[in-house]
């Protein structure tokens, strides 16, 4: 039997198996079996060089965002639309048949998106080129699911079970699960939260059908059975997820508005050839009804995106400050907290590998600084928009001038930003 039939079957099983106390144990089990048949079938074929063609595509800028969803929900148009890259959109499915990078320039960052084959239920299974597109959905920074508006509101569910088939985790946190194996000393089992979901007996089972005989495990969370599992694979992604609900244009007022309501979800269409009125209607929903960059892009809404994008990719900006200079604020050095972290010491390696080393102390100017500018350490913390002057080693620093001059307008939002939340002293 396949390793697929095997899933099926446990799946069978367990939908058949009615849920109390008495068969808590031996679900537990069954879950955990699962998990390690789909582990198992995302290891390549042993002997086979990988298993098919990935879509190798070189990551650049400051992020990558992934399109995610069934075939003819709009991806492409919303690729072209966002980037200016063109990729085929068609009303036929399957379209498009590998993935499609494109740049999107957004606050003075770079962030590259792509577009990818539609997707179907079975994906995870390596039905389509499901397992393809999956793979670079879990290298991406963001996911964008794109969903047809007009379609059943069941292929949400639907692509967000495909991907947790294959270890992604949407909008989810890192179980607080503290987990080591070890080689003697059998399992130690302690908890520093009241749970509910899971017991001892219930995780020494899991961990026996994992052959797992010594282990230390801390739970600092009422955490689920599902959740321990997580962490005994450890291969899991978890990835922030934005399900974009697409042609808008062609639903009813009131699903719009549902839809919108939905967490972590925006609506937008990339296609505004309905009516005047409706549009008009619609626009008064939501706050693009200004003349906006979505009037450029002839859609609805794509401004909005785009910020919600923007702020989902939590990305730092730091303008680096020469001594003796004004900052470059069409330069900024960008952080992530995903990917490296946000502190001066992480802002000098990426300026410089030898930065570290000859710094004696840094300012800081923004709403990480205490006061403008703070004498910082390496451990600072920075923020976006912040500005930092690294002070080396036998140098001199030029004490605090407040106020910088450009022709860009970072200044003029951090004054602005000023305003709103004044610094503390
Ligand atoms: N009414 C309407 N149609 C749209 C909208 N966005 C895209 N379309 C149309 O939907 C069809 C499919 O668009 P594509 O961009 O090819 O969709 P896709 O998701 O890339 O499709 P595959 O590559 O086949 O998976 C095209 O005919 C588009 O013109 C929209 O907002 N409203
Ligand atoms: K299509
Ligand atoms: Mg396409």
């Amino acid at each position: 039997m396949g390793i697929i039939e095997r899933i099926k079957e446990i799946e069978a099983e367990m939908a058949r198996t009615q849920k109390n106390k008495a068969t808590e144990y031996h679900l537990g089990q069954l879950k955990a079996k699962i998990a390690k048949l789909r582990t198992q079938l995302l290891e390549p074929p042993k002997g086979a060089s990988g298993g098919g063609e990935g879509f190798e595509v070189t990551k650049y800028g400051h992020g990558r965002v992934a399109l995610i969803g069934f075939p003819s929900v709009g991806k492409s148009t919303l690729l072209t639309m966002l980037t200016g890259t063109h990729s085929e959109a068609a009303s036929y499915e399957f379209t498009t048949l590998t993935c499609i990078p494109g740049v999107i320039h957004y606050n003075d960052t770079k962030i590259q998106l792509l577009d990818l084959p539609g997707i179907i239920e079975g994906a995870s299974e390596g039905k389509g080129r499901g397992r393809q597109v999956i793979a670079v959905a879990k290298s991406s920074d963001l996911v964008l699911m794109v969903l047809d508006a007009s379609k059943s509101e069941g292929h949400r569910q639907i692509l967000t079970k495909e991907l947790e088939a294959v270890g992604l985790r949407l909008n989810k946190k890192p179980p607080q699960i503290y987990f080591k194996k070890k080689k003697t000393g059998g399992i130690s089992f302690n908890t520093t939260a009241p749970l509910t979901h899971i017991d001892e007996k219930l995780c020494y089972q899991i961990l026996h059908e994992y052959k797992i005989h010594n282990a230390e495990i801390l739970f600092r969370e009422n955490a689920t059975v599902d959740d321990f599992i997580d962490v005994i694979e450890g291969n899991r992604k978890y990835i922030k997820c934005v399900y974009v609900y697409n042609k808008i244009d062609v639903v009813g007022i009131d699903d719009v508005d549902r839809l919108a309501r939905q967490p972590n979800s925006i609506v937008i269409s990339c296609n505004l050839k309905a009516s005047y009125n409706i549009i008009t209607l619609k626009r008064s929903i939501f706050r693009s009804a200004r003349k906006s960059n979505a009037e450029n892009y002839n859609s609805l809404n794509l401004d909005r995106l785009l910020a919600r994008m923007w702020d989902e990719m939590a990305l730092v900006r730091v303008y680096s400050k020469p001594q003796g200079q004004q900052p470059d604020f069409d330069e900024p050095f960008v952080l992530s907290s995903d990917r490296g972290g946000c502190t001066v010491e992480d802002f000098c390696n990426h300026v410089h590998r030898t930065l570290v080393k000859d710094m004696k102390y840094a300012l800081v100017w923004g709403t990480s600084a205490r006061h403008n500018p703070q004498n910082c350490g390496l451990s600072q913390h920075l923020e976006d928009e912040d500005v930092v002057q690294v002070v080396k080693k036998k140098e001199r620093d030029e004490g605090g001038r407040g106020r910088f001059k450009s022709h860009s307008n970072a200044p003029a939002r951090i004054a602005d930003r000023e305003k709103k939340a004044p610094l503390k002293q």
